[in-house]
């Protein structure tokens, strides 16, 4: 866990949470709860309402036209309808990781750097500091110490992802969501990445949508499987992600586990 990570019973817990498109719910009442320091996969037939969820925690709904959600988001304790935060600390604290890679289409070192300055402020040692050290913990900076100028463009596409986690990490923060993050690449980059993210487990949560079960078998400590019924994603279950996959108590867990259904 990082420094400043308040201390707390859960790293995030979510109450009641609905999202809703245009006045249609598309997520309802999802109440979880997520345990410092842990994976926790998402998993669920599509249009579940997985990454709806996934945007609902960081605020990334609110640049989605007619999208309304309403619930309690609690942040180790801390109840953020309570007590708001500014949208860039609440991003900086949950950041996001998506299924295609986003790096900015500008040099490697001028990805990390923007962000860098934008939390940190202009000091050039301080984010040489700690660029080197989040691309580092990546694994990426012997592949890109000697190209920092080169366009993030043209790295691979796991290098990439890679760097998108690196320009993340650099803000410390406490939650990492990441949406289908391998969807994209080929099985050696995957398992680079998970690789990464067992290891990034020693200094924050990390909640990941995957449709992966092999993955999700590999990665995660606890397990959420969504479920829609009349349009309505929701929570069918939710536990350790074992007891989830070998001895589902729920029917959908049952159908979805078992292969039948999803
Ligand atoms: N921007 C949007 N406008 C209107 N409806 C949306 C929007 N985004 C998602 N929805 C609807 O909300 C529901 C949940 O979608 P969501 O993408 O969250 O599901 P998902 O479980 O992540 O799906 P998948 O596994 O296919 O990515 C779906 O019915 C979808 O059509």
């Amino acid at each position: 866990m990082v420094a400043d990570a308040p201390a707390g019973p859960y790293a995030l817990e979510t109450s009641a949470l609905n999202v809703a498109y245009h006045g249609k719910r598309a997520l309802c009442d999802v109440s979880l709860k997520v345990r410092p320091n842990s994976i926790t996969a998402i998993v669920g037939p599509s249009g579940c309402g997985k990454s709806s969820f996934l945007t609902a925690l960081n605020r990334l709904d609110e640049t989605v036209p007619g999208c309304t959600v309403s619930g309690n988001v609690r942040l180790f304790g801390t109840s953020l309808h309570d007590h708001p935060m500014p949208l860039e600390d609440l991003r900086r604290r949950v950041a996001m990781i998506f299924q295609r890679p986003t790096p900015f289409p500008l040099s490697i070192r001028r990805n990390m750097e923007i962000p860098i300055f934008e939390h940190f402020g202009p000091n050039r040692a301080h984010c040489a500091q700690r660029m080197e050290s989040a691309l580092e913990a990546v694994g990426l900076l012997d592949e890109v110490k000697d190209r920092l100028d080169c366009n993030a463009t043209l790295l691979s596409g796991g290098q990439q992802q890679r760097l998108c986690l690196a320009r993340a990490l650099a803000l410390e923060p406490h939650i990492l969501l990441l949406d289908e993050p391998c969807s994209a690449l080929d099985p050696l980059a995957t398992e680079k990445v998970e690789t990464l993210l067992k290891s990034l487990k020693q200094r924050l949560s990390l909640m990941l949508v995957t449709h992966n079960m092999a993955q999700a078998q590999r990665l995660a400590d606890d397990m959420a499987l969504f479920w829609v019924k009349n349009g309505c994603g929701y929570v069918a279950e939710a536990g350790p992600a074992t007891a989830l996959l070998h001895t589902p108590q729920s029917a959908e867990g049952r159908d979805y586990f078992s292969g039948r259904l999803g």
